[in-house]
């Protein structure tokens, strides 16, 4: 639902790691001036973890001090928020949430790039299959303001970057004060 009392709206990406998040929501912050805050980043600079997970390699975030420190921010509008879960993000943060979707073949070679073990791949790979992040998305906000959109190639990159303008565009001429 759009929030009324903001100027710009805010946007989330999401989707199974290496669908190309991050990517997409820098190009999207640079292109429309826009925060982006990448929550894995985040929780890492402001020590906003619980603890350390040491079968998937991460930190156990503190999801109560992520919203603390972002709900401030969040709710003057103006964000792209990228992370691989959504549903303990306050619903009224979000006017567009981008679900992305890789092949699985993609994803393999950007996980064995990065060097992942076999139970971190097996694990993603199998979210993406399961379309974990997609039924997620679906469970929290209002299918209206969900868009899924395929990131196989750079071309893909560019055309998500464009759609989300576009969105962005006239998301302004319709809603700001
Ligand atoms: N559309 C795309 N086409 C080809 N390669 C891509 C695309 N998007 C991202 N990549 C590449 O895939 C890798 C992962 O991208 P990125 O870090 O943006 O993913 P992410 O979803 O944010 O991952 P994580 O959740 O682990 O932070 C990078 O090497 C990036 O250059």
């Amino acid at each position: 639902m759009n929030n009324p009392k903001r100027n710009r709206p805010n946007i989330l990406i999401t989707g199974t790691p290496g669908t190309g998040k991050s990517s997409l929501a820098e190009s999207i912050a640079s292109s429309l001036n826009l925060n982006h805050f990448d929550i894995g980043k985040l929780v890492k600079e402001k020590e906003l973890y619980e603890g350390w997970d040491d079968e998937f390699q991460c930190w156990i975030i503190d999801e109560d001090k992520v919203i603390d420190e972002l709900d401030p921010i969040l709710i003057q509008g103006g964000c792209v928020v990228d992370h691989h879960t959504s549903e303990w993000f306050p619903e009224r943060w979000f006017d567009l949430v981008v679900v992305l979707r890789a092949d699985i073949e993609n994803l393999n070679e950007r996980y064995e790039k990065r060097n992942y073990s076999q139970i971190k791949i097996t694990n993603n790979i199998d979210c993406e299959i399961m379309q974990v992040c997609l039924d997620e998305a679906i469970r929290s906000y209002d299918e209206k303001i969900i868009k899924e959109m395929t990131s196989n190639s750079i071309e893909d990159n560019e055309e998500n970057q464009n759609t989300v303008g576009e969105w962005y565009n006239n998301w302004m001429q319709h809603n700001q004060i």
